[in-house]
């Protein structure tokens, strides 16, 4: 049985990352990438789909302390035990030869018995290698892939695992090095743990130093910006949304799906937030992956691409996974990647404009995307789509798709005005009036003084909590009061806010069944409410929502408050973005607020 999705830890090598519990078990890890197959998946299912556990041999569930060891990716987790205490350290030291995960056990006081169970399984847990020893190592293979255990430890076969028990006293110092290989090769080169930490260690302190914001949220910040770069793959630029797929957005529902690929969307989010924070060559590098990703026919953009820019993410169930605590079913690949999602277009333009105005060099081929783009969006605004939240359902005029269209020619402009961008601006200017003019016809509702989810409906949608953000009205037009408080009122969750109601019939997502309050849009709520100058819930919410976060930093998702459980898959980047925008957006509310200069709303 998995733990709860709060009870785990990433670690990761910027290729790929897994998921370490609280019980000290490995149950998440794809390899070579993000997108392989998992030759762990107990996440998935039990631990006979595969996982790697250390932890003391005491039966009575010891007292586990976790944290990352300070500004890096490597998972300390302190175990206290009857007899003594040792210190289990893991990371993925940076890709030199072969991937690998390091694990290494220290004896802090006393003496303590500690375990090894390993269950290797490829193929999403379902093939079982072959196991034999092979120079000095532990090895496991099966088809192409082969994965090598080198450890001064003695291990035991035991059934379908390799087992060890072994003591380790204050001050020894125990290593395990795993290592997946492709099996035609000749032996993966053994990697010295010891070297590798140093030099683990030294990387992500030395990533971290560019970091603009000194706020009082400083370390929730730096935690959020870390998972960012440990969720984008380093080869391409390219970021995954989250490192798993099908973690549920409801105990034992059917909404899993597989996010370990890139959506423009999360993405150009994602790149906003390392800017602003500081770190521009994450944007240099995601604008070549965008710029590959995209290139070919306007029309046949895609909302989401693989992490090396692949379009084909062919959606399928792994049937034979039990799923995250029953959930099923258990889904890789994403059937989204074929929708129409007119929101997209306006995310890359507001990317592209924000790293124009950091000061990035342009880039000949991006100028000749931006006006692709515009061209093909001049006419396809007018279509409905599925929506920001990727509805199964029939398409229909959403009103948040209209408003980033809204921003995609808005941007233009500004290119334009601000940085002598040539183009028909007075052209786009028109086609952003009338896009202005149309949304306020047709997606408000004067009664009920709210914006609606889509044309003509009356739900609500939380995505109309990015309206202010956006500039398509001021924030004290009475149209966005009107919705912050309608969202506020309608989609509320015990404070925090469901993207959309899920009422007893289908949901807008075309599925049945409740979901969780979203954190995304919840962090959206406390933004909108600083925009509009009600500072004091927005620090009053925004300090919840750091309070949901696992003990070492970490946000899925979603999360349910009636049974105080994150959901969904983890961590998500879509989640730590607005994390970060609101930390900076309250300091410098806080730094206005010294200067005694007017703060919205005053
Ligand atoms: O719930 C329906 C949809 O859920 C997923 O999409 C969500 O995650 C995406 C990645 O973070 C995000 O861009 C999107 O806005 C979210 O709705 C899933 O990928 C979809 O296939 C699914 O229909």
């Amino acid at each position: 049985m998995p733990g709860r999705i709060e009870d785990y830890a990433l670690v990761g090598d910027l290729l790929t990352a897994a998921l370490v519990g609280r019980d000290g078990s490995l149950d998440w890890l794809c390899l070579p990438r993000f997108d392989s197959s998992a030759c762990f998946a107990a996440l998935l299912g039990d631990r006979d789909n595969g996982r790697w556990l250390i932890a003391p041999a005491e039966p009575d569930g010891p007292y586990a302390r976790r944290r990352y060891r300070g500004d890096t990716l490597i998972l300390d987790t302190e175990w206290e035990t009857a007899t003594g205490q040792a210190l289990v350290t893991d990371f993925m030291p940076r890709r030199e030869g072969a991937p690998c995960v390091v694990r290494i056990v220290e004896g802090l006081s006393g003496s303590v018995d500690m375990q090894m169970d390993l269950r290797l399984r490829f193929d999403y847990g379902r093939v079982l290698p072959w196991m034999r020893r092979e120079d000095g190592a532990l090895t496991g293979i099966a088809g192409p892939e082969s994965v090598w255990l080198r450890t001064p430890v003695r291990l035991t076969a035991h059934g379908k695992a390799h087992t060890a028990r072994f003591r380790v006293s204050a001050g020894e110092q125990i290593p395990f090095v795993l290592t997946w290989h492709p099996s035609h090769l000749p032996a993966p080169d053994p990697v010295d743990a010891f070297a590798a930490l140093r030099a683990t260690e030294t990387y992500w302190q030395e990533w971290l130093r560019p970091l603009t914001y000194h706020g009082p949220y400083r370390d929730a910040v730096a935690r959020s910006l870390i998972t960012l770069k440990a969720l984008t793959y380093e080869p391409t630029g390219g970021i995954v949304a989250a490192p798993t797929t099908s973690l549920p957005e409801q105990i034992g529902g059917s909404r899993n799906w597989d996010y370990r690929y890139s959506w423009l969307r999360d993405s150009g989010l994602t790149l906003e937030a390392l800017l602003r924070s500081g770190f521009t060559a994450e944007a240099e590098a995601w604008r070549g992956w965008l710029e590959r990703a995209v290139a070919g026919r306007p029309q046949d953009i895609q909302v989401m691409y693989g992490i090396a820019g692949e379009r084909r993410l062919n959606e399928w169930e792994a049937d034979w996974l039990p799923g995250y605590e029953g959930s099923r079913p258990v889904r890789v690949g994403n059937a989204a990647a074929q929708q129409r999602q007119l929101d997209v277009q306006g995310e890359v333009m507001e990317t592209v404009y924000l790293t124009v105005r950091s000061g990035l060099r342009p880039r000949q081929h991006m100028v000749s995307l931006q006006r692709l783009l515009l061209d093909d969006l001049e006419h396809a605004w007018t279509a409905p789509d599925q929506g920001l939240w990727e509805t199964r359902s029939a398409p229909r005029h959403h009103v948040h798709s209209k408003v980033m269209c809204w921003v995609a020619f808005d941007r233009a402009v500004r290119l334009a005005e601000e940085f002598g961008r040539s183009g028909p601006v007075d052209r786009w200017r028109q086609v952003s009036d009338r896009i202005r003019q149309e949304v306020c016809e047709q997606g408000f509702d004067p009664a009920r003084s709210t914006f609606t989810s889509a044309y003509g409906s009356p739900e609500l949608d939380a995505a109309l909590l990015l309206i202010p953000q956006t500039g398509f009205l001021p924030p004290d037009d009475p149209r966005v009061l009107g919705t912050v408080e309608a969202v506020r009122r309608e989609l509320a969750a015990d404070g925090l806010v469901l993207r959309y109601a899920t009422g007893d019939g289908p949901s807008p997502d075309g599925l049945t069944g409740p979901e969780g309050a979203f954190l995304a849009c919840s962090f959206w709520l406390a933004d909108a409410l600083l925009l509009i100058g009600r500072e004091d819930e927005a620090l009053e919410l925004f300090e919840r929502l750091l309070s949901l976060r696992n003990d070492v930093g970490l946000l899925a998702e979603e999360y349910d408050p009636v049974t105080g459980r994150q959901l969904g898959n983890f961590p998500q980047a879509f989640t730590h973005v607005p994390l970060i925008r609101v930390a900076y957006e309250l300091d410098q509310h806080a730094t206005q607020h010294r200067r005694g200069l007017p703060r919205p709303g005053e």
